[in-house]
């Protein structure tokens, strides 16, 4: 059987008219601030793209270089600023614990990424509102939001099971564990009912749902089986690794695996094409547009 490309562009189109024509009865426009404090490439490629697409959609973009030893009293000022909408931190920064710090300076009424600790909690925890009559939705991180918007857009979500089941019978592999990617997309599938093997440099942890716990939520439990273990039994595997050299053994997947990247490199070999029955490149213009929907989200819940 063929593989199916599946590009970005594609899934980001069902959101774009809808993000439009909301924008358009705003009396104010939005306006998000992006806070660039280290020298990542793929950080600028991602404040150029986002910038043209939220104009594009009548919303406001601003980028602010500082060096990162300032971020924080930039943070607390736009925090207070009245004319912010939405905050953006571009990640790594320290690339260390100061960097979870960071995150949970955003003030969680401005945090268009979800990343501080009163959203990171609700999305651990399965918990998807703010407050018990669920009218204010928990905040999702854009890129692992846009990763199961994509799952969602090419029939790996299985609309006929129950809500909160529709990933019953997968098994997922997601091969980075960051704080603002690998982690919470691991969490999110996994709490949609998949077995996710959350595959690292160092180790590889099993999250999965308990069906029996009281509390829906997964738990992660590290195993000693290594990729070549692991991969071969995967029908979805998931890429973040955000070194050039690093490549996905072909080999390993098992044929008709749906494959997505989105590393701002290829983790993929292009023979990934042989063996996949669909390969989805990147999801960087989907995490644009979930982007604007949380700043949109947001924007509603301030006035
Ligand atoms: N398309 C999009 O919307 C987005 C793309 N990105 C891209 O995704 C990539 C990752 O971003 P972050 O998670 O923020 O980076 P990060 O540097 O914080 O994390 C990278 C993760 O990959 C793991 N890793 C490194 N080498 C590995 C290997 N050989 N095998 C398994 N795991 C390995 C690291 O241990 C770490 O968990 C970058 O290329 C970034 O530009 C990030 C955010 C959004
Ligand atoms: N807090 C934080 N959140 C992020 O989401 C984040 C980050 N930090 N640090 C940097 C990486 C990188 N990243 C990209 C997102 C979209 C495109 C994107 O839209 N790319 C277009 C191509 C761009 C072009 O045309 O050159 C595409 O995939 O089609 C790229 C890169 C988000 N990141």
């Amino acid at each position: 059987m063929p593989c199916k490309v599946v590009l970005a562009a594609e899934v980001a189109t069902n959101y774009t008219s809808e993000i439009k024509s909301e924008v358009s009865q705003k009396p104010v426009k939005p306006k998000l601030v992006g806070f660039l404090a280290n020298d990542d490439p793929y950080a600028e490629k991602y404040a150029q793209s986002s910038s043209k697409h939220l104009a594009e959609a009548g919303l406001a973009f601003e980028l602010r270089q500082v060096p990162r030893d300032e971020l924080e009293n930039a943070l607390k000022e736009a925090n207070q600023d009245p004319s912010v909408s939405g905050i953006l931190v571009y990640y790594p920064v320290f690339s260390d614990e100061r960097d979870q710090k960071l995150q949970d300076m955003v003030d969680p009424a401005k945090d268009v990424e979800g990343l501080n600790v009163v959203y990171n909690g609700k999305l651990y925890s399965n918990d998807r509102y703010m407050d018990e009559d669920k009218t204010r939705k928990a905040i999702l991180p854009c890129t692992p939001l846009a990763v199961v918007k994509v799952l969602e857009h090419i029939g790996v979500y299985d609309q006929s099971l129950p809500y909160g089941d529709h990933l019953r019978g997968k098994t997922i592999a997601v091969v980075n564990r960051s704080e603002v990617v690998g982690r919470p997309l691991a969490a999110l599938l996994a709490n949609d009912g998949a077995r996710v093997y959350s595959i690292d440099i160092n180790d590889i942890q099993v999250f999965e749902r308990q069906s029996s716990a009281a509390i829906n939520s997964y738990t992660a439990t590290k195993t000693e089986l290594k990729p070549e273990d692991v991969i071969p039994q995967c029908d979805v595997v998931i890429t973040g690794v955000p070194t050039a050299a690093y490549k996905m053994p072909t080999k390993l997947l098992k044929p008709g695996v749906v494959a997505v990247n989105f590393a701002s490199v290829r983790n993929f070999e292009p023979e990934v094409k042989d063996v996949a029955s669909i390969y989805v490149p990147s999801v960087g213009k989907v995490t644009v547009s979930m982007l604007q929907r949380n700043l949109l989200r947001l924007f509603n819940y301030q006035n």
